[in-house]
């Protein structure tokens, strides 16, 4: 029977014959590692010695889908004026992150030199003070004696026994997830549960393993069944797996390599000794901005981060809290003013339909970095932060009227919920800070500030 559905990708016709050797093992299959690691490393890896195997967080979807087409997807880099597609094929292995057996013998393999990891802020499983949050149910579950780890660090606490054992020595982590030292929360995540499994595995761990930090940037938005279509008609070829992205790309890191890594740098990626300014401003300017679009533009009845900018109240709303952050953001050579203006356009770029719902996820852990900073700093200046603290008065009102708040911490803000008048305010507040949910003043501007939004 003829059929004109195109075939699916594959690294024979592809061309990409011989994959390369697993030199990575990434940890947190979606759609930004796709779009952003798996990317420079195709760009660099013209030695095939940097090869990722890569394994998913929860779901093992992403693996099927990927290994069914040998590991290649394609990145669609979606402009104002148009499309450009690539086939990436660094992807070499793609496993349920269940497995195991595959993860240590991978991670204990003298080849490979880096993990990276993006699984989301959640999932590193912290508390407000930063330490591995050691009463959580997820912890505690991968602490049964034996259990099969579920959660990032548990997986990878039981791959770096493997290394250890194996004697092939020291290897560096990579965290690529939107958390402020990125690296040190990946240490404290990672040590923090081997201290609780085996302290003197926690020792070793923290003798071999060197936790980088990064900033990472790219606006990668999930993938729609038309993009999929339009990828088919474009390289005539069915990918069940592409990933839409910004035409932009920024990827910084700080950090040692003790067994190698490729030459990002050669794709754009930059290496610095001090990450924090540049971590800062990416965090509370962007991320401190699509949080405060998805939750003023869900209110006002937007959809996406385009829809919610182009409406100059959102708009209006994103420039005060940039003017508040940009007060701190005064080390040499951040140009914030010309960061702002590449981020309106970013947001403005009318072909990129990023989802506020999918922003608008897990408010609790990533208000936490990206408002309370800058509203810690306005306190300290003496100064209201009045911005900042609508931040979270926007949170606050948009939970009260969500349908569904996809959150790890959802019961904690149900029951908050559940309160009336000054007494919610304070356990809302409580949820992202708990020293300042003790703050009157600070109870007071949130009270004011969800008052003018009835
Ligand atoms: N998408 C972007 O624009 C972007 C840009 C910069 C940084 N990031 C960082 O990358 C992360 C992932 O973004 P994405 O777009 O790939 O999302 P995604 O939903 O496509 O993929 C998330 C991955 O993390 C895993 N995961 C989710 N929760 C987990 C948990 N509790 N434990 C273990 N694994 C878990 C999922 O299974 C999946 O493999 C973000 O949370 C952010 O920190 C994303
Ligand atoms: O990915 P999250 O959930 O941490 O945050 C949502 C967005 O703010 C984020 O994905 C940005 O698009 C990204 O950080 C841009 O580089």
């Amino acid at each position: 029977m003829r059929t004109d559905a195109p075939a699916l990708l594959d690294r024979r016709s592809h061309g990409a014959s011989r994959p390369a050797r697993v030199g990575i093992v990434h940890l947190g299959l979606g759609a930004f590692h796709r779009a952003h690691q798996a990317w420079y490393t195709d760009r660099v890896d013209t030695a095939g010695e940097w090869g990722i195997a890569a394994f998913t967080g929860r779901s093992p979807e992403a693996a099927r889908l990927l290994d069914a087409q040998d590991g290649l997807f394609t990145v669609v880099e979606r402009g104002e004026g148009g499309d450009a597609f690539h086939v990436v094929s660094s992807i070499v292995e793609a496993h349920d992150g269940a497995d195991l057996a595959r993860l240590s013998a991978l991670v204990a393999a003298p080849t490979t030199g880096v993990v990276t990891i993006t699984v989301t802020e959640a999932a590193y499983l912290l508390g407000a003070d930063g330490a591995l949050a050691a009463d959580s149910a997820a912890v505690l579950a991968d602490l049964r004696p034996g259990a099969a780890p579920t959660t990032m660090p548990g997986r990878l606490v039981h791959a770096l026994a493997a290394r250890r054992d194996a004697g092939v020595g020291a290897i560096a982590v990579v965290s690529c997830d939107n958390l402020p030292a990125n690296g040190a929360a990946a240490r404290a995540s990672v040590v923090g549960m081997a201290e609780l499994l085996d302290p003197a595995l926690a020792d070793w761990i923290t003798a071999n393993v060197s936790f980088v930090h990064t900033s990472v940037d790219r606006i990668t938005p999930r993938a729609t069944p038309a993009d999929s279509a339009e990828v088919a008609e474009a390289i005539g070829r069915l990918d069940r797996a592409p990933v839409v992205t910004e035409p932009f790309t920024s990827w910084v890191l700080s950090g040692d390599f003790p067994a190698g890594r490729p030459e990002w740098e050669a794709a754009g990626a930059v290496f610095v000794d001090d990450i924090e300014p540049f971590e800062r401003r990416k965090l509370w300017l962007l991320n401190g901005a699509h949080s405060l679009l998805a939750y003023v533009g869900a209110t006002r009845g937007h959809t996406t981060v385009f829809d919610a900018i182009s409406d100059p109240v959102c708009q209006d709303r994103v420039e005060q809290f940039w003017d508040e952050a940009s007060a701190h953001l005064t080390a040499p050579g951040l140009d914030v003013g010309s960061y702002r203006a590449a981020l309106l356009d970013r947001f403005g770029n009318s072909r990129i339909a990023h989802h506020l719902a999918q922003i608008a996820t897990d408010g609790s852990t990533k208000l936490p970095l990206r408002a309370i900073p800058v509203l810690r700093a306005e306190l300290a200046e003496g100064r209201s932060g009045r911005a900042s603290a609508g931040l979270i008065a926007a949170w606050i009102a948009w939970a009260a009227e969500a349908a569904h708040i996809a959150d790890t911490r959802a019961p904690q803000i149900e029951a908050a919920l559940s309160l009336s008048g000054r007494a919610r305010t304070v356990a809302m507040l409580a949820i992202v800070d708990d020293d300042l949910a003790r703050d009157a003043t600070v109870v007071d501007l949130l009270e004011s500030l969800l008052a003018a939004t009835h």
